[in-house]
């Protein structure tokens, strides 16, 4: 057991039995082929991420950021994109009550962290948040996929293996993209069962994009009650058209559930098509 630390977060069993039907079951090994994804992410009331595209802008209140942290707990792996982790430094650990490093035994319920990285963009090294809090036992050391023909700057491979990560590689399409069942799978072989994708606004629109939304189990968003106004990061997908360019049908979420948290609210629900 670690001692309990101050920074760590707490979240009501009130708030969390609400949640829960929307999470992964526990080390469900059926779930080894294509784990069981939770999109989620926080929204200003203009559907945006961020003031613009590489600021981090905190928009989670208290009780909706301690909500991200109890989601953390609940799946084995947490997925960003390249954009998120030079624009936010995050550390992508979990810190509720109770885990491993604030309070529980080694690394338990830590979420293993995986950055999307295709063009090598991520300068991750000894400075990075997450591998100081890797070497620290707080959290988990980072899996970067990269494209096959990336480059890898000196040291990558190094400061990712020293904190218990790893440098990886999938092939590309003609645009220098990962196919998501391809990521969903790899991650599966490596024994992942569950995991939360946190964004940024690329990684999210491509997941809501009719093609892929059939990999997504369950949808999980934080509206904060501000505007960002126009020219930032915006949730906004692709339309599903037919032939002649006409929009078909809109996406929407099923079994929706709208839980306040303190002056945010956060809505739950399984994406599908009207
Ligand atoms: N409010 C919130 O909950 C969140 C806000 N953000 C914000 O979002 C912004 C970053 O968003 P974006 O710029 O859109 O970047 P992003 O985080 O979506 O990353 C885009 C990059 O990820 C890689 N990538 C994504 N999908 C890929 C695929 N299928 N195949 C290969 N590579 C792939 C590529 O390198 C691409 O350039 C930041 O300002 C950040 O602060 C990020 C996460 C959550
Ligand atoms: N839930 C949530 N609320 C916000 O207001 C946010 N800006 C984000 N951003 C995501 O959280 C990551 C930061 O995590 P750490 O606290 O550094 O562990 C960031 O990279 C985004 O994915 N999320």
């Amino acid at each position: 057991m670690s001692a309990p630390t101050r920074d760590a977060l707490s979240f009501p069993s009130s708030s969390a039995t609400q949640i829960d039907p929307y999470l992964p079951e526990p080390r469900d090994s059926s779930r080894i082929l294509y784990p069981h994804v939770t999109l989620t992410y926080a929204t200003s009331l203009d559907a945006n991420l961020s003031l613009s595209p590489g600021v981090q802008t905190a928009l989670s209140g208290a009780q909706s950021k301690a909500m991200t942290h109890y989601l953390r707990s609940k799946h084995s792996a947490i997925l960003i994109g390249a954009g998120t982790a030079v624009a936010d430094d995050p550390s992508l650990n979990c810190r509720i009550e109770g885990v491993g490093g604030y309070g529980g035994v080694g690394l338990q319920g830590q979420p293993r962290p995986v950055v999307l990285d295709a063009k090598g963009r991520w300068k991750v090294g000894e400075h990075s948040k997450v591998i100081k809090l890797a070497k620290e036992g707080r959290g988990l050391g980072p899996w970067v996929i990269g494209a096959q023909d990336a480059p890898v700057e000196d040291g990558k491979y190094k400061a990712l293996k020293d904190a218990g990560g790893l440098y990886t590689t999938l092939p590309t399409d003609s645009s220098g993209h990962f196919d998501w069942s391809d990521i969903l799978k790899a991650l599966g072989a490596q024994g992942i069962t569950s995991v939360m994708i946190e964004g940024g606004g690329s990684v999210i629109n491509e997941l809501l994009n009719p093609r892929y939304i059939g990999l997504v189990d369950s949808v999980i968003i934080t509206i904060a009650p501000v505007w960002l106004g126009k020219g930032g990061v915006q949730v906004c997908p692709d339309a599903r058209r037919n032939e002649g360019g006409v929009k078909m049908t809109v996406g929407k979420l099923n079994g929706a559930r709208w839980v306040p948290l303190g002056d945010d609210v956060v809505l739950c629900g399984r994406p599908g098509w009207q």
